[in-house]
């Protein structure tokens, strides 16, 4: 006779809507990032409850060794011209990678190394992304519709935020040069 079979998480892979898992879930709004997007009018005009992602993570055993899987669910928006992106962060542990993959929409994920050099990976559905260790990562929507991304990384991996209070070495805007639909900028 076979044993029980266990009917493991699923995810939506068009829509990263996690069934049958047990999940944690935090909202990040306008309001939890003052001082964050280039123009802190528009900023200050906004409805501070917005939503700007949600982060959907299945709540699985942690320590040493194990994985945490989650879908960032990050909106449709700008903030005057720059696009809606995720806080960003370090890991704790910096020797600690990650990996994203590209579920629905379009976007950017922006790394950005220890010294300060930043470069931008195209997200879309099916991309994958190796983040290495001792990166820095942040999400930006840069399309008209929800960009969602799972993301599998160590549960020891931690967030180090205060490191980047300075803000990423670039910013995405959206464009006037109808070629292009964004640009990424110092300022
Ligand atoms: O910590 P932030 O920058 O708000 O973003 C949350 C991100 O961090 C992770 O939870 C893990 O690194 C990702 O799943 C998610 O995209």
């Amino acid at each position: 006779m076979n044993p029980d079979v266990i009917l493991p998480p699923q995810v939506a892979w068009a829509s990263g809507v996690f069934a049958n898992a047990p999940l944690i879930r935090k909202t990040t709004r306008l309001a939890d990032l003052p001082d964050f997007f280039s123009d802190n009018n528009a900023w200050r005009g906004c409805d501070p409850q917005q939503r700007l992602y949600d982060v959907e993570t299945i709540d699985s055993p942690s320590g040493e060794g194990a994985l945490y899987v989650g879908v960032t669910h990050l909106y449709a928006g700008k903030i005057g011209d720059e696009f809606f992106m995720t806080r960003g962060h370090f890991h704790q542990r910096r020797e600690q990678g990650e990996v994203y993959f590209g579920l629905c929409g379009r976007g950017l994920l922006l790394l950005q190394t220890a010294s300060g050099e930043a470069r931008l990976e195209r997200v879309k559905p099916g991309s994958v992304h190796i983040i290495p260790s001792f990166t820095a990562h942040r999400l930006i929507n840069t399309g008209d519709e929800t960009l969602s991304a799972l993301a599998v990384w160590p549960s020891v991996a931690g967030h180090d935020y205060a490191a980047l209070a300075g803000g990423f070495a670039l910013r995405v805007f959206a464009s006037d040069h109808h070629l292009q639909e964004w640009e990424a900028r110092n300022d």
